[in-house]
């Protein structure tokens, strides 16, 4: 790989004798890794099988790699996920219940681990300021199955006035000049010159500031980057400290091959060891730093009266009585005991909004919730969202595949089957893995894969 010189010479002088076996690390193969999916009914065991041992601090995590067109993959079961990135979910620590929102969260790698840390109960708003970034968030947390989890596409600046000292946890995955990723990634090293880190460092101190705003008091806020750069990383978390006198510096746990931070990269303020940093010629993975902070004390939470605006969005959401009707039918003979939390209609398309917000009109939301499905004419057509989001034993009507009618199934094929069964929309399930709906007519069963996704 060629460094450039500017960027050798740099390490050089921060690391001194380590600078050899640092360099010499960005020259080797980066390393691959995954996470298993609690929110599913089961182990990935084929992939797990193909694994090459198990990430030491994140229980969910393996080395290795993802066949991409596994049946594991397509319907949720692993994320593919570098093994320094895993950490950082652990990090946040996320528990069932709160509110946690992942300001940076495109692709959705610590997404798909925050909810699961979750147990999918609580709120997660997954925001990603890019559309077309947004867009492959939400199909990625679609594929992980979550219930709870709301995806906007908005600027930091906006969601700090929508919610204000609203979150439990934040977590900023910054973006940032890209240091840790560039024997992953390459292409990175083309952006990079000297001033790119100072660059970076600016942008990152405005998300910042919009997150402190949302943090409710006693709140945590986690700050990770993918860079070695001290001006991204102590730098940025002793401007946190200068600036935010109630934000004070959590102990991050140091596993062995884990670095602490470098107060001396900064301006020697020995809080800053709090912070870890995650080199790849000390541990099995990329470039990360990780700093967590605590936003002053807890106080008492007062009863939900406060009003917080007009709820002028309460009937424009609402079903007719025909599209409470056909959802009720579809509820009643296939998933009885799903319980949804509040149908709200956007369109055709009908959601499932999680509890605790209510403030969706002012924003760009790509997903409010599970996408339950489609109103047709005089039909209601569950999406895949849903069948992704149910273990089989929620269902009360499931027709099991074989992998081979599962390829053809995501090809977009209709199934023969040889078995009498009654009509109607059945969960469809092949070695345990729900994998999306099909209707049953007579023998054959229409496909409802969406032509986007068919391979
Ligand atoms: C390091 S990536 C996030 C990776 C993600 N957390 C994951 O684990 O898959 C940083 C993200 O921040 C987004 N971003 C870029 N500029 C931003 C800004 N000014 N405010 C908020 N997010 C921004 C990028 O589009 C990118 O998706």
């Amino acid at each position: 790989m060629q460094l450039p010189s500017a960027f050798k010479t740099k390490y050089q002088r921060l690391l001194g004798d380590e600078a050899p076996a640092f360099l010499a690390a960005l020259n080797e193969q980066s390393l691959s890794g995954f996470r298993v999916n609690p929110l599913k009914d089961g182990l990935p065991q084929k992939t797990i099988s193909q694994a090459k041992g198990k990430v030491p601090y994140v229980p969910t995590g393996y080395y290795g790699q993802v066949n991409g067109k596994s049946l594991d993959h397509v319907t949720g079961w692993v994320y593919s996920q570098e093994p320094s990135a895993m950490y950082v979910g652990e990090v946040v620590d996320p528990q069932p219940g709160e509110r946690v929102l992942d300001l940076c969260a495109a692709p959705g790698g610590k997404s798909t681990h925050l909810i699961s840390l979750m147990k999918d109960q609580g709120l997660l708003v997954a925001n990603e300021i890019f559309r077309k970034r947004a867009l492959i968030l939400a199909e990625n947390l679609e594929r992980w199955g979550t219930r709870n989890t709301v995806v906007t596409n908005e600027s930091p600046e906006k969601l700090e006035k929508q919610f204000p000292k609203f979150f439990d946890r934040i977590l900023i995955d910054a973006p940032c000049s890209g240091e840790g990723m560039f024997r992953k990634e390459p292409a990175g090293i083309e952006y990079w010159n000297t001033d790119y880190p100072a660059e970076c460092a600016n942008r990152q101190q405005k998300i910042i500031a919009s997150a402190i705003k949302m943090l409710k008091p006693g709140g945590i806020l986690v700050y990770s980057t993918c860079t070695f750069a001290p001006e991204e990383d102590e730098q940025n978390a002793s401007w946190i400290l200068k600036n935010y006198s109630e934000m004070q510096m959590e102990e991050v746990k140091a596993y062995p091959g884990m670095d602490h931070g470098r107060p001396e990269w900064a301006d020697g303020n020995p809080e800053l060891a709090k912070a870890i940093r995650l080199f790849p010629h000390h541990i099995k993975g990329e470039g990360h730093f990780v700093a967590k902070f605590r936003y002053g004390t807890p106080v008492a939470e007062k009863p939900l009266r406060k009003k917080r605006r007009k709820k002028k969005h309460s009937n424009s959401y609402a079903l007719t009585k025909d599209q409470q009707e056909l959802f009720t039918n579809f509820q009643d003979s296939v998933i009885p005991n799903y319980q949804p939390t509040r149908l709200v209609l956007f369109g055709e398309q009908l959601y499932d909004l999680p509890a605790g917000i209510s403030e969706i009109d002012d924003l760009n939301i790509l997903r409010p919730g599970l996408h339950l499905g489609t109103f047709k004419k005089r039909r209601f057509e569950p999406s895949l969202a849903l069948a992704l989001a149910l273990t089989p034993t929620e269902a009360k009507k499931t027709l099991e595949l074989s992998e081979e009618q599962w390829r053809q199934y995501v090809h977009g094929d209709t199934i023969t089957i040889d078995k009498e069964l009654a009509s109607g929309w059945y969960l469809l399930v092949c070695d345990k893995h729900s994998c999306g709906f099909g209707k049953l007519v007579q023998k054959t069963v229409k496909n409802f894969y969406p032509k986007g996704l068919r391979f």
